[in-house]
């Protein structure tokens, strides 16, 4: 008899990691209403009842296009502009992802775009970094481990890469595990920011880029190959370097390339059914590239506006490809090998954390 798929609840008790996350999207509605409040911004919002706003969120960015996705940062943006809203929302992201089971996550967001109020770049990383310590230091007085890593992300779109790039080499000691770029990919590759990719590979530091989301094959492609990044934000469009032959796939050199050296594929299975990457949870290429064993892992992307969590995002594979606890480890630690934290802390969470309390589930 075939197993059931493990439920929501189950996976929520199970310890996850998480690469792809942002901070600007996954903040509590009830959250920006009060910071809103704060700053004069309520008559901005779309609702200000949170459960209301909360569902805005989810409709506006199922647009099928990620520009329109996009427009709905402008009011998460928005109130994140002063010292203490954005502790607060890093200190509710950790406890949050904490007690959703996530026992280590990567975090990301754009510091040029927390600075309209007058705060440096400097002033919002630090800011940042102490309420990822307050709310992880909040989730373990209530019981729930966590480690939270910081990205520091540069917009495609605008010229700070390279500022934003010794930004985040500045704060490597205090938190900062990597570097990253997002916002509309189309029209704008990844080889505008060079300059600041090869920065980083001489400071032997990590990044990112998010590529092959809305954009295809030749934005991986420059991202991997010109820029050298060390794992792909999505990277969900490589399955058009896949061919379904009569016997089995056709791997093209791009593809191949990726399978072989275990480049990481950061994918956010919902994130990519509102932006139209995919046209279903049931028909997402994780399933395919999950078979082909690339190193896949699995990733909220914006959890407010996907109304989704760690687990959330788990259940839904489970439901649609039938896996099991084998699969969630399987992703749960190629997710842990792909973190941007140091060889030996990655092997204690796989070996301390992770593999016991599978071995339990999987029983
Ligand atoms: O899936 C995505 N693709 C590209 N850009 C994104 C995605 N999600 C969020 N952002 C962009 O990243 C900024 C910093 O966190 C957000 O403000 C948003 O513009
Ligand atoms: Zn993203």
């Amino acid at each position: 008899m075939a197993r059931p798929v493990p439920t929501i609840d189950e996976i929520r008790q199970a310890p996850k990691v998480l690469l792809h996350d942002h901070l600007d999207g996954g903040l509590r509605p009830a959250t920006i209403i009060e910071l809103a409040g704060e700053i004069g911004y309520t008559d901005s919002l779309p609702s200000t009842d949170p459960d209301e706003l909360g569902r805005w969120f989810v409709e506006a960015a199922n647009s099928g296009s990620l520009e329109r996705y996009l427009e709905t940062f402008d009011h998460t943006v928005a109130v994140m502009q002063t010292a203490e809203g954005l502790q607060r929302v890093a200190a509710e992201c950790a406890e949050d992802l904490a007690a959703d089971g996530v026992v280590y996550a990567e975090v990301r967001f754009a510091p040029e775009q927390h600075t309209a109020r007058g705060l440096s770049l400097s002033e919002v990383v630090a800011v940042v970094l102490s309420g990822f310590a307050i709310g992880s230091h909040r989730a373990a007085e209530a019981g729930h481990q966590i480690r939270v890593g910081t990205l520091l992300t540069a917009m495609r779109h605008q010229a700070r890469s390279m500022e934003i790039a010794e930004l985040a080499v500045e704060f490597r000691d205090e938190g900062v595990v990597g570097f990253d770029i997002a916002g509309a990919e189309a029209g704008f590759p990844p080889t505008r920011h060079l300059d600041a990719f090869e920065y980083l590979q001489r400071e032997n530091f990590h990044f990112t880029i998010h590529a092959g989301e809305a954009f295809g094959l030749p934005s991986i492609w420059q991202a991997i190959q010109w820029c050298g990044a060390d794992r792909l934000g999505h990277g969900v469009r490589i399955v058009d370097d896949i061919a379904r032959t009569p016997n089995g796939h056709r791997i093209g050199r791009l593809a191949q390339y990726l399978r072989d050296k275990r480049i990481p594929l950061e994918l956010c299975p919902s994130s990519n059914v509102q932006t139209g990457a995919a046209a279903s949870i049931a028909e997402h290429p994780i399933g395919l590239l999950h078979d082909l064993r690339f190193r896949v892992t699995v990733n909220t992307d914006n959890r407010l506006m996907s109304g989704t969590s760690m687990s959330r995002e788990m259940a839904l594979l489970a439901e649609a490809f039938g896996y099991g606890w084998n699969d969630l480890q399987w992703f749960t630690v190629n997710a842990m090998k792909s973190a941007f934290i140091g060889f030996d802390e990655r092997l204690a969470l796989i070996n301390d954390v992770i593999k016991p309390a599978y071995a339990k589930l999987i029983g």
